[in-house]
């Protein structure tokens, strides 16, 4: 596809993430256009197409993914829907920007990261929007440097004010902290090997049965120790902190100056973004960019993908899975994951 034409794309599920990414494909970035948009409900999808021009409600979504005046596909729907909406882009042979998580189990993202292989194209790019974030770069692009020496632990922070309805302990786990799996991958450059999650005094104020402040600890490959606290009711703002800390010295993303104290409603004298929109709304934008370019130079590449692949969304499911487990006894559990050399293809 040549620079100068537009990339037809599919919305699926226009909830807060997919109308946000039909904004940014419309108004925030070129080259590229929403020719349809697909929801569970129909009202949502003709109130988005309504606000897009050019765009149409097309009712099924695997209709959706499979009509003609579709290049490449955004999934935005819920995490269990994922697998076969996945699965049907690479049977239609269209690249998708599919939503973290790939899918909520590791069986199923195995089947996709299978099924990639088998076309022998890389068509299928993982929203872990993170790793497009300036400060996670900059931070990743420090430890590449050497300047921090060899990183020995990683302490992280990740706090919502809120979740939505239906939010459970295990979804905490495969929904919040799937984003430090992928952090840890994507910094230390090396798999997740265990996962403990210990649970202390669960937060009153959350909806009843939530086990929510969790610690997740992670141990990888070379023996390195990651902690992450994922506190998703905290009713403040929203909050995520990345501390590596090397041989030679130590660096921290995420606080904007020295912070003393935070209360209601998240002011301590500067501000902290109220959700993820506004924290990562940068990371989203380059996200997009970057994939839409990926797009359209991937035909002659076989590589539709810029970012995390198939492999980093299985990858993270399986650690996940390992902590689900790990949620219900407390004990460290060993991550079940196939070589990533015995998936022979192209995400190698
Ligand atoms: N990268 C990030 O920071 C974030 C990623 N997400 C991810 O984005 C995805 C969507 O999350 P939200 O926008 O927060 O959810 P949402 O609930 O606001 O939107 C989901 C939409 O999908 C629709 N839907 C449900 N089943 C469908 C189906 N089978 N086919 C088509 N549409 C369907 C719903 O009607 C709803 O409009 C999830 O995978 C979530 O984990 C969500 C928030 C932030
Ligand atoms: O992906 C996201 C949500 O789905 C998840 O529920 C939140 O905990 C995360 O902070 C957000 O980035």
């Amino acid at each position: 596809m040549s620079d100068n034409q537009d990339l037809r794309i599919a919305v699926l599920g226009v909830g807060i993430m997919g109308a946000d990414h039909v904004d940014r494909i419309t108004n925030k970035i070129g080259g590229a256009r929403v020719t349809v948009v697909n929801d569970y409900s129909l009202a949502r999808a003709e109130e988005i197409a309504a606000l897009t021009p050019g765009a149409r409600v097309v009712v099924d979504p695997f209709d959706a993914i499979a009509a003609e005046d579709v290049d490449a596909v955004v999934l935005a729907t819920p995490g269990p829907t994922h697998e076969k909406q996945v699965l049907a882009c690479l049977e239609a042979g269209k690249p998708v920007l599919c939503e973290k998580p790939l899918t909520t189990d590791a069986d199923s993202s195995l089947t996709i990261v299978k099924a990639e292989a088998a076309l022998g194209k890389r068509l299928i790019q993982v929203g872990f929007m993170r790793r497009f974030d300036h400060e996670y770069t900059q931070l990743k692009d420090l430890i590449d440097s050497g300047d921090l020496g060899r990183p020995l632990v990683v302490h992280c922070a990740h706090r919502n004010p809120a979740v939505p309805n239906g939010f459970d302990s295990a979804m905490i786990v495969k929904d919040s902290l799937v984003h430090e799996v992928d952090v840890t991958r994507f910094l230390l450059d090396e798999e997740i090997t265990s996962v403990q999650i210990i649970r202390p005094a669960a937060n009153s104020l959350a909806p009843e049965g939530i086990q929510d402040p969790q610690i997740a600890i992670f141990e990888t490959e070379s023996g390195r120790h990651v902690d992450a606290e994922v506190f998703v009711t905290t009713g403040v703002a929203y909050e995520v902190r990345t501390e590596v800390v090397g041989e030679l010295g130590s660096a921290m993303i995420g606080l904007d100056v020295g912070l003393i104290r935070k209360t209601k409603p998240g002011n301590w004298g500067g501000q902290i973004t109220p959700g993820f929109r506004e924290r990562f709304g940068q990371a989203y934008d380059t996200e997009f960019a970057r994939w839409i370019k990926a797009v359209k130079i991937g035909a002659g590449t076989g590589n539709y993908v810029d970012g995390p692949g198939a492999w980093d969304g299985y990858a993270a499911a399986a650690v996940c899975a390992a902590g689900v487990k790990s949620l219900e006894t407390g004990q460290r559990v060993a991550v079940d994951m196939v070589a990533r050399d015995s998936v022979a293809g192209p995400q190698r």
